[in-house]
């Protein structure tokens, strides 16, 4: 499952219409396309140098040389033009990996018929441009490839037998296109095991960010842990050691929950667990941090709030919680909360401030319910 939810995210991207997309991302995007002309320039140039070589050398003409340079270039801005204009954003593969080997290969093929002692380049450079395949073409695609490859240069290499004899020259032909057959596939399965071995790297790391996402939060509402609201709590008292942030907290219970869950059923409880949670988790800060505590029990973290805003913010979600509608579920058709709230004091221990709002919640039960209590600040 995780290693199917990693090779979605190794899917191309939908194509999405420019005005739908953030700045930033577009941008992101027209960077993105520069890279993609890399292949076919790279390997045109690399071989366009090869050819220079040739030629300095004697084993080909000048009109040789000076076709391949002008057809490297031609092909080359044809597809700088196809990423800069956004034509490639009508394709499938919107690297146009497939055409741009395509086009690598039917360069060099055709400059070694044209140019039989070109074909000493063409082993390394074929393997060139299949290395930039492997990761974006599919097997299907790799393996058509490699027959059309094969079998276009077979061609070249009968249509120059029968051209020049089966002597020797025929022979090397075919011993070097014999090496190209072997090392091909060889290339492409050991480039697939690399791709496997990056589809493996994803799916652990989504199911590392998975299990870290889960381990702190609770399943039933997926509000933050116990743990994670000790975490959360240290890291409040750092700040007010440090920077003297003031901070607040609010033990909010669900009164009588026993009772709905003997009367109403289990299912019942952990609906208005699920629906409290989102109420509340809705009427906070982005800057508080709300958590379930333990089974009816929720926490609320007001960082940079004293004791009367945290009061205060307790009466808000007590009334908002009264207002919610459980009449499908509930005879008595609403919950109420019990709140207890304390602000933590300079230097004292987070289990002491967990113990001030605990004895206030509790007094809160005592006095009634439905209410907010709080502990004194000093
Ligand atoms: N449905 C459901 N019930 C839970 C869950 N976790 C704990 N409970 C139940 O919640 C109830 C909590 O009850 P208490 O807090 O002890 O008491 P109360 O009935 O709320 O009474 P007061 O707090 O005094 O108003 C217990 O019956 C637990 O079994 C849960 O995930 N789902």
């Amino acid at each position: 499952m995780y290693l199917n939810d990693a090779r979605e995210t190794m899917r191309p991207e939908p194509r999405l219409a420019p005005e739908s997309v953030p700045a930033n991302r577009r941008k992101n995007m027209h960077l993105a396309r520069i890279p993609q002309i890399s292949p076919l320039s790279l390997i045109s140039l690399l071989y366009a140098m090869s050819m220079y070589a040739f030629y300095q050398q004697g084993f080909i003409g000048r009109a040789t040389f000076l076709a391949v340079a002008v057809v490297v270039l031609c092909f080359v801005v044809m597809f700088y033009c196809a990423f800069r204009f956004g034509l490639n954003a009508r394709f499938g593969d919107q690297s146009l990996m497939l055409p741009q080997i395509l086009a690598a290969l039917l360069i060099m093929l055709t400059v070694a018929y044209l140019e039989q002692a070109t074909q000493m380049a063409l082993v390394p450079f074929v393997l060139i441009a299949f290395s930039f395949g492997i990761f974006r073409l599919s097997t299907a695609s790799l393996i058509l490839l490699l027959f059309g490859c094969l079998g276009a240069y077979l061609g070249i290499i009968a249509l120059h037998g029968r051209a020049e004899g089966y002597g020797i020259g025929f022979r090397a032909e075919l011993m070097q296109w014999f090496v190209l057959a072997l090392t091909l596939p060889g290339m492409i399965l050991v480039g697939k095991q690399i791709q496997n071995l990056r589809q493996l790297l994803n799916a652990t790391r989504y199911q590392l960010e998975h299990f870290e996402e889960k381990s702190v939060r609770d399943e039933l509402t997926g509000l933050y842990n116990r743990r994670q609201l000790q975490t959360e709590l240290d890291r409040a008292k750092l700040q007010i050691d440090t920077l003297s942030i003031p901070f607040s907290i609010c033990l909010i219970d669900i009164d009588r929950f026993k009772e709905i869950n003997d009367n109403s059923g289990h299912l019942a409880g952990d609906t208005i667990l699920k629906e409290f949670s989102c109420v509340a988790r809705d009427s906070i800060r982005d800057t508080d941090i709300l958590g379930r505590y333990g089974g009816d029990e929720f926490m609320l973290i007001l960082p940079n709030t004293v004791l009367k805003g945290a009061v205060m913010h307790a009466e808000r979600l007590r009334v908002y919680a009264h207002f919610l509608d459980f009449q499908k579920i509930l005879p008595q058709k609403h919950i109420s909360l019990s709140i207890g709230v304390a602000q933590y004091r300079r230097g004292e221990k987070i289990n002491d401030l967990i113990s001030r709002a605990d004895a206030a919640l509790y007094q809160a039960k005592q006095l009634g319910r439905n209410r907010v209590e709080w502990a004194d600040a000093t």
